[in-house]
């Protein structure tokens, strides 16, 4: 379990990126921080790794403070994904995703094999394992980036939109094998985008903030649709302007096509699971 108790950061120059944050952030499940650019998304969780020191406030992991932990040894503790991988370019893939049981004194030998099995994990070809960063596409630095966390098994992984900066196909693909891989390993993360679709898809809980990490909502997924706090929450998931009112109209197949409030095609209902998921069509009595 992480807490962050009443986190204040004011840095130099005198922004205050968040001001008296309190969240507690379950063990083995993930809590996605949702919000617009520079709400204090990053700040906040640079703070768990000592990347940012509070101005004031604690943020416990299993009730221990870190700030009585050596940053270094905590660093090495925890998984970090950032957008733009933050791979060492003079380093083929395979010792980018050892760096860090390396670092923590597990032989080259164990490291690579461990780096061999992860990239198997992550949807990673063998033959990428030579390359150097810069001779892969984006959504494989990506999966080079989440390897990486991975290697030495941290309980902690904290991603700050490492998804971002890919196209949206890739993007999808990234985050169902993401969802897939935290069913099985469960790590405690925290997942930072401004990308609600994202968030809904990814997010156990998602804290909704607004500008100096001030909490709008948090929940899980389905409660945030379902029960939006105020006009803001409602506005940034797209439900004032209906964008996730959905209707489903009958075609001559016998299935459904679904579109939303502004009336963009979203999806397709087969006839027969249509027939059990939707119980009662809008207008059918
Ligand atoms: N090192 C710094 N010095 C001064 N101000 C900073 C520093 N880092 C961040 N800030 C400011 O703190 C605020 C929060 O920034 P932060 O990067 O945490 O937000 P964010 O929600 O992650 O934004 P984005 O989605 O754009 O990355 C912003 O106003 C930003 O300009």
């Amino acid at each position: 379990m992480i807490e962050f108790d009443q986190v204040t950061k004011t840095y130099p120059d005198g922004t205050t990126a968040v001001r008296s944050f309190s969240l507690t952030v379950p063990s083995h499940t993930t809590t996605v921080l949702l919000g617009s650019s520079g709400c204090g998304k990053t700040t906040l969780l640079r703070m768990v790794n000592r990347m940012v020191e509070p101005t004031s406030g604690a943020v416990r992991i299993d009730g221990q403070d870190i700030a009585a932990r050596p940053p270094v040894q905590l660093r090495r503790s925890i998984g970090y994904v950032m957008q733009h991988s933050g791979l060492m370019p003079h380093r083929r893939v395979l010792d980018n995703i050892a760096t860090v049981p390396r670092l923590n004194g597990v032989s080259r030998a164990e490291a690579h094999g461990r780096a061999r099995d992860l990239m198997e994990l992550v949807d990673l070809s063998a033959e990428l394992a030579q390359r150097f960063p810069g001779q892969l596409s984006g959504g494989q630095q990506q999966r080079v980036g989440v390897a990486r966390a991975l290697a030495d098994d941290p309980n902690i992984l904290l991603m700050d939109e490492p998804f971002g900066a890919v196209d949206p196909l890739v993007r999808v693909e990234l985050q169902v094998q993401l969802k897939r891989l935290q069913e099985d390993l469960r790590k405690t993360t925290i997942f930072v985008t401004h990308d609600i679709d994202e968030a809904l898809t990814l997010g156990d809980q998602i804290v909704v903030l607004r500008a100096g990490g001030e909490v709008a909502q948090v929940g899980s997924p389905r409660e945030l649709v379902e029960d939006p706090a105020d006009a803001f929450v409602s506005r940034f998931l797209g439900l004032e302007e209906g964008r996730r009112r959905l209707h489903a109209s009958p075609r001559a197949d016998g299935g459904w096509t679904v579109t939303d409030g502004v009336g963009r095609p979203v999806g397709l209902i087969d006839g027969a699971a249509g027939a059990e998921s939707l119980g009662h069509l809008p207008g059918e009595h």
